[in-house]
């Protein structure tokens, strides 16, 4: 069973290989789903068009849908189960709260918490990042609000982004404006979305960009009011589906490969970097600080 599922895996899925080698796509596990095609867990909602073979993945974290380790593991398992399905081409990743795609990393999962926790959240921060970034399907992000630091990076792993049309919503990568570093497979992947240039001005700044300023810098793709985000990602998806995946499925990791191989060459090195980086008392109170001003910020 093992060997003709190696013979059958597609080539893109070997090409990814290592740790992403859950690309084949040669079981039907949607008999393992519910029969409506609908799956959900506590933190993650997928609805499974098998007519388009369009998933719609909608993150549910309550209020601004943290990043939390929770979150993070149901993502990876959830698109994992996604990405064998044979008959799933396509997957649309959006907010199921109104305002909030996502506001990244779920600040207390690294606040006042043990090495041991803080290795398990770095770890499932990068499963997120191989999967999605890795991912064979074709993936979008319909983003309907603000998606700083982690959901920004999050949006820049989809292929294509579509953003509510609002001065209110905002997206970049903030980090250092809460004394933290981004690492540098996140600034790989805003290198590869806007180019060195931007990059290098934006991470310094840790600048987040209304969206009319993101669509200049091709950070995100395409505004469209915030009721026609998501039809818009279903119009974009189609016309992506339309190149056979064959083709489509061995250019992506032309470009995405060596990215991934940098990570996945690195991975434990980069964990014990975060969690000595974060354990430190002074990056402690820079991100307590920080938790203290957003709580302020309603008063
Ligand atoms: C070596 C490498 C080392 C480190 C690398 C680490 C990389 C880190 C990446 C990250 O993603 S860090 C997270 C950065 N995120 C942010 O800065 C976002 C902060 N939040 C906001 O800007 C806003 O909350 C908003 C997303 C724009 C939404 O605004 P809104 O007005 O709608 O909500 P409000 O601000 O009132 O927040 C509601 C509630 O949620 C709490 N909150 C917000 N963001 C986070 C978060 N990221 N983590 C945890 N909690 C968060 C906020 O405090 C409020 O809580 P309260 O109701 O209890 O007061």
């Amino acid at each position: 069973m093992a060997a003709l599922a190696v013979l059958r895996r597609s080539a893109p899925a070997r090409l990814l290989s290592g740790t992403l080698c859950v690309h084949s796509r040669v079981l039907a596990p949607w008999r393992q789903y519910q029969s409506n095609r609908h799956f959900s867990n506590d933190k993650i909602l997928v609805e499974m068009d098998e007519s388009t073979g369009v998933a719609v993945m909608k993150m549910k974290n309550p209020p601004v849908n943290g990043l939390s380790l929770e979150l993070l593991t149901e993502f990876s398992i959830s698109l994992e189960k996604l990405e064998i399905d044979r008959g799933c081409r396509g997957l649309i990743l959006t907010s199921a709260s109104p305002k909030v795609f996502s506001a990244g990393l779920d600040i207390t999962e690294m606040c006042g918490k043990s090495a041991e926790h803080y290795a398990a959240f770095w770890k499932a921060v990068q499963e997120m990042w191989l999967k999605l970034f890795g991912s064979n399907m074709v993936t979008i992000a319909a983003i309907n609000g603000s998606s700083p630091a982690g959901g920004c990076l999050m949006a820049m792993c989809c292929d294509y982004r579509i953003m509510a049309d609002s001065p209110k919503y905002a997206i970049g990568l903030n980090e250092t404006q809460l004394g933290i570093v981004a690492p540098f497979w996140f600034k790989d992947t805003m290198t590869h979305t806007v180019g060195s240039r931007v990059t290098e001005q934006s991470l310094q700044l840790g600048q987040m960009y209304p969206a009319p300023a993101a669509l200049k810098f091709g950070l995100v793709d395409q505004l469209v009011p915030e009721d026609k985000v998501q039809i818009t990602a279903a119009a974009a998806m189609a016309q992506w589906l339309s190149v056979p995946d064959h083709a489509r499925q061995i250019t992506k990791p032309m470009i995405r490969k060596p990215i991934v191989d940098r990570l996945v060459k690195q991975r434990e090195a980069d964990i014990d970097n975060f969690v000595s980086f974060i354990s430190k008392e002074s990056i402690q109170k820079s991100l307590q600080a920080y938790m203290d001003r957003l709580k302020q910020k309603k008063q």
